[in-house]
């Protein structure tokens, strides 16, 4: 539990604790997690962040069920993810998790409009016509509804890709490196709309990225260095997460 600025407790979008990852075993064992304990408030923007091999994708994968944990406990909201089978876990993905990756993922023969409405077809839940509107005129898709991903540039494709990652209302989007393949304008305005969705759409947001401009969308940086959390930078900008990933370089050598 979290007391917010009016003292009540808050339940966090998401909180691990003592999550281990062990991959391998006996001398070829290698600790990709070893015991992160933390929470992730709701309605916050948040960046994994830390060096190659630090640990970011195992934890994104651990905090979002698609991977098993060695030891320790996950939570989306109140429900334990690391007591579900695989049956329980894909079907919660599908209703209460959304991912945007990295490659946009859509579906080549769908438009635009059916791309961002394929996870209700695949969930059975019914289209809520004035959140597909709010989310096609926050993403600036009014005029693309009809295209196809092929006559869609990067940075469309992938505000696509995050409208349809939140037309289920999630109660958490998981954004994997969302902007490793736009150029930096796409990618700002991709960024831009990530912050819009957490602000104006009160969602809650984890990324992980390796780009410190990129993290400075986010109201809070966590690092990530050999599988522990490191450090944390609250109202980041690109300068102080600079900065906060330097120290942990240092701290390596
Ligand atoms: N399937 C696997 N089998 C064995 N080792 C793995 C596996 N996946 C990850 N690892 C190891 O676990 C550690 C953490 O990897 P992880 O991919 O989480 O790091 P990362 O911070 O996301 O790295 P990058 O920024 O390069 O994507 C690394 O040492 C990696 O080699």
């Amino acid at each position: 539990m979290t007391i917010n600025d009016l003292g009540n407790t808050v339940t966090p979008a998401v909180r691990a604790r003592g999550l281990t990852k062990t991959y391998g075993q006996g001398e070829a064992a290698v600790a990709a997690l070893a015991g992160v304990d933390i929470d992730f408030a709701a309605g916050a923007f948040t960046a994994l962040m830390g060096p190659s091999g630090s640990g970011k994708s195992t934890l994104m994968h651990l905090l979002a069920g698609l991977d098993t944990a060695s030891r320790g406990q996950v939570w989306l909201g109140d429900t334990e993810l690391t007591t579900l089978d695989d049956t329980r876990a894909t079907l919660l993905r599908r209703e209460r998790i959304g991912f945007v990756f990295q490659a946009f993922n859509l579906l080549p023969m769908f438009t635009a409009e059916q791309n961002i409405t394929l996870p209700l077809m695949l969930a059975g839940g019914k289209l809520d016509r004035a959140w597909f509107d709010t989310l096609v005129e926050t993403l600036g898709l009014g005029a693309r509804l009809d295209h196809r991903p092929s006559e869609l540039s990067g940075g469309q494709q992938q505000r696509v890709a995050i409208a349809r990652a939140l037309i289920t209302k999630p109660e958490v989007v998981f954004a994997d490196e969302p902007t490793g393949n736009l150029d930096s304008r796409s990618g700002a305005e991709v960024l831009e709309f990530l912050r819009r969705s957490v602000r104006e759409l009160g969602r809650t947001v984890i990324m992980v990225t390796h780009d410190a401009v990129a993290a400075s969308y986010a109201q809070r940086v966590v690092l990530i260095a050999d599988g522990r959390i490191a450090g944390e930078i609250a109202e980041p900008t690109p300068e102080s997460v600079a900065a906060g990933l330097d120290a942990l370089r240092t701290v390596d050598a």
